[in-house]
């Protein structure tokens, strides 16, 4: 047996944080206590460093198969792990879409390749198009953590009213990239005046709302738990609280750069400012962060969305969309919300791991005995700048680059398993 005795932990342990040591043996948490005087293998002195629970991310894209030049499961979960996240659940817009029982099982392999805990979406509908519904059982009995279409819209009511009966059928979760193709229009920019200036074309938030008031009705008519990925809009924060108070099943993320970044932040032509959802106006963003605090959204998620640079440099009207964000998700939420006392670091911890584990009904995101030891150790203290060289995925296009935060990521482990180390 293996063991790893932490001492002076700031521990985030029953939703408070307290002075503890914590002891590790082999993969699991095995006690905790004022004080522990074990002998163990290796003695961590945390020096009253925060010990938190794994980070965990239902959003995440590590593009393996098919596109491994913008990001591995291997790069993908290293950054994770530089990140604090131990579990993390990755979208399968990869290539092949894995909707078949075979890929979708090669797919599993592939994951093993993680250093982090990588749990998988299954696709909606077959390669991610319109027509036809993927297996959902067969995939659902092979472990989908839940089912998304994320990187597309489902335009067809039909199309997604049975998918809603099929998933609750198998008691699983509905993320839904939230956007009516017709009405996004092959945009790169929200509509308003900052797309004018810039003469860019625009992506109305209607593609998002009309599409978000539609799914309600249909959630609620089907009693599926229907999960809204990347909310952007004010609009799309009140129907969601309009539906919560109705009783509808339904919860929903917001990631780090929607609620720190508007559309008058773009700088004109740089890319690392697109992605989708769009960044859109300062009263959408403000009207998230009000939704974030009264509950109304439900966690907070990366959209971790690698690219290769030579695919981010194209200008705003040729580039991909999408930004990484795994690495500097935790520090900009801390020093952007904790350290400016918009919310407690109690409150950013269970957003960042309780409540998505709880969600998706996920063992993970709580330390306890008996639990697996997915822990991070993160000085809240320690500032330092946001750095391109810093970063351990292959995507650097973040538009975050040169911020300077606090809460470095000290060490992170999983099962016991030291997976990154500062
Ligand atoms: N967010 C993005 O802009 N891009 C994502 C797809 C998605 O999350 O919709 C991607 O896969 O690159
Ligand atoms: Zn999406
Ligand atoms: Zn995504």
């Amino acid at each position: 047996m293996t063991t790893i005795l932490i001492k002076n932990a700031n521990l985030f342990y029953a939703k408070q944080v307290i002075k503890s040591d914590l002891l590790i043996e082999d993969d699991k948490i095995t006690q905790i206590a004022d004080e522990i005087n074990e002998r163990a293998d290796k003695i961590i002195d945390a020096d009253n460093k925060l010990v938190a629970p794994g980070l965990v991310d239902v959003h995440v894209h590590f593009r393996e198969p098919g596109q491994v030049h913008k990001e591995t499961i291997l790069t993908g979960s290293k950054a994770a792990a530089h990140g604090g996240f131990t579990t993390v659940g990755a979208m399968p817009n990869v290539i092949p879409v894995p909707d078949n029982v075979d890929d979708f099982k090669n797919q599993l392999e592939l994951n093993k390749q993680s250093v982090i805990k990588t749990l998988q979406y299954a696709p909606v509908t077959m390669n991610e198009t319109e027509d036809k519904l993927s297996p959902i059982e067969d995939l659902a009995k092979l472990g989908a953590m839940a089912f998304s279409n994320d990187g597309h819209g489902i335009n067809n009511a039909k199309t997604m009213f049975d998918a809603m009966l099929r998933i609750k059928a198998v008691n699983s979760h509905l993320a839904a990239h939230v956007e009516d193709q017709n009405l996004f229009n092959k945009g790169v920019i929200n509509a308003g005046p900052v797309a004018e200036e810039f003469g860019l074309p625009a992506i109305e938030r209607v593609a998002e709302t009309s599409q978000l008031a539609r799914d309600l009705i249909l959630a609620k008519e089907t009693g599926v738990h229907y999960h809204v990925c990347h909310l952007s809009t004010a609009d799309g924060v009140k129907l969601i609280r309009m539906a919560k108070d109705a009783g509808i099943n339904v919860t929903c993320e917001v990631t780090p750069h929607h609620l720190l970044l508007s559309d008058s932040n773009i700088i004109k032509d740089d890319a690392n400012y697109k992605m989708n959802p769009p960044l859109r106006s300062e009263n959408d963003r403000r009207d998230l962060i009000d939704g974030l605090l009264d509950g109304t959204i439900d966690m907070i998620a990366t959209d971790h969305a690698p690219h290769a640079e030579n695919e981010k440099n194209q200008g705003f009207l040729k580039s991909a969309f999408g930004i990484t964000g795994i690495e500097t998700s935790f520090p900009l939420m801390y020093s952007r919300f904790v350290k400016t006392s918009l919310m407690s670091l109690e409150q950013l911890l269970e957003l960042m791991t309780n409540k998505p584990a709880q969600i998706f009904n996920l063992s993970a995101g709580e330390i306890k005995i008996g639990a697996d030891a997915d822990l991070t150790i993160i000085d809240l203290n320690k500032s330092f700048e946001i750095k391109k060289e810093d970063f351990i995925s292959k995507g650097m296009n973040s538009p975050f680059i040169g911020q300077e935060v606090y809460g470095q990521i000290q060490k992170t482990f999983v099962k016991g398993q030291e997976v990154y180390s500062i």
